[in-house]
């Protein structure tokens, strides 16, 4: 018998993005729900738990609610890429490449929350250097970034997009989460191997998949001798042997004058750069993926894959 998947919230943003991505799939059987019942309860309780992996593609409540409909039956497992558990304890974190082990223990998961769009790029720069100790404890970390419009679900498209709607965004790039308390500070805090809360700056741009996320470091408040070459030295070698996360070589980065927020859009991939100058007093770590591809549907589909390999 073939596994059977259920998206919950398929007629969402990223919902509909994972449902591209399974067509032609037939090593799989899909269980779906008709839009105009895409809230009865229902039938997502009935269909939730004829699955054997649930992908939650729905705002924090809701996700949670979709869990507690689950929680007598001990077959179905969930992929959540909401917010709700990516800092619980019993979920595992849905980034297969932070850690040698980690997908091991997202194939042999029962719970695994799907990182946050921002953070995947925040972490795959972080961690490594914490892991390497080039990044001291305590150092006061800033992530600034820019999202397409997508990354606001489908609110957001409706706003950028429709010049009638009462709240039309007409700014082509604006800042937000002002008040420095995104909900993604927390993931990024605890799956970056930080000490201190990031100061985390998002914003948007008039694209509607891309994302850029930066981290400028001072060299002089790294661990002794810490370079621009030993940053990318340590970023190469944690992601050798694998093929998601790539590291722009010292040379390509040297060569660039400037960078596309929407270069990898439509891909799963996400692309490391180390800028700066040779012997120079600062770099600026930045991450290139598509908010929708490996920053949310791109890797619940891997994650699925991982489990699905158990
Ligand atoms: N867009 C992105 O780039 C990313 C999104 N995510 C996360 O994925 C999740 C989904 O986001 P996104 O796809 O953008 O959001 P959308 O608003 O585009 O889609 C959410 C879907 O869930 C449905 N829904 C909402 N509430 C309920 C409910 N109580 N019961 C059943 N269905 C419900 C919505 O239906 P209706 O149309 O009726 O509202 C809609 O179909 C969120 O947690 C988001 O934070 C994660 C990473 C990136
Ligand atoms: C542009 C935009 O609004 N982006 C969303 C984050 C998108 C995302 O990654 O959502 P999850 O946390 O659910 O994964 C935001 O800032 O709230």
């Amino acid at each position: 018998m073939k596994p059977k998947i259920f998206i919950d919230g398929e007629h969402g943003t990223t919902g509909l993005q994972i449902r591209t991505r399974m067509a032609g799939r037939t090593d799989v059987e899909l269980l779906s729900i008709p839009e105009a019942e895409r809230r009865n309860a229902a039938m997502r309780e009935d269909l939730l738990n004829d699955a054997d992996i649930a992908i939650l593609c729905l705002p924090d409540d809701a996700s949670r609610e979709a869990v507690s409909m689950v929680a007598g039956n001990n077959r179905v497992r969930i992929i959540d890429t909401s917010t709700a558990h990516r800092v619980a304890p019993d979920w595992a974190y849905g980034f297969a490449e932070m850690d040698k082990a980690q997908a091991e223990k997202i194939r042999d998961a029962r719970h695994v929350a799907n990182p946050g769009c921002y953070p995947t790029g925040a972490i795959g720069l972080i961690r490594p250097l914490r892991q390497a100790g080039i990044l001291p404890d305590g150092y006061p970390v800033t992530v600034n970034a820019v999202s397409g419009y997508t990354g606001g679900g489908k609110q957001m498209i409706a706003q950028m997009e429709d010049e009638k709607n009462p709240d039309h965004i007409s700014a082509p790039h604006f800042l937000y989460g002002l008040t420095l308390k995104h909900k993604h500070v927390p993931e990024m805090k605890m799956h970056g191997l930080l000490e201190r809360a990031p100061i985390f700056s998002p914003s948007v741009g008039k694209f509607p998949q891309g994302m850029i996320v930066q981290v400028p470091l001072y060299l002089d408040d790294l661990a002794a001798g810490a370079t621009l070459e030993s940053i990318h030295a340590a970023l190469v070698e944690h992601y050798a042997g694998q093929s998601i996360v790539e590291v722009a070589p010292l040379a390509e980065s040297a060569q660039l004058a400037r960078i596309d927020a929407t270069e990898l859009a439509g891909k799963d991939t996400m692309k490391l750069f180390v800028f700066g100058t040779s012997g120079g007093t600062h770099v600026n770590l930045v991450a290139l993926l598509d908010n929708l591809g490996k920053g949310a549907s791109g890797a619940a589909v891997q994650n699925m894959d991982l489990m699905l390999s158990a």
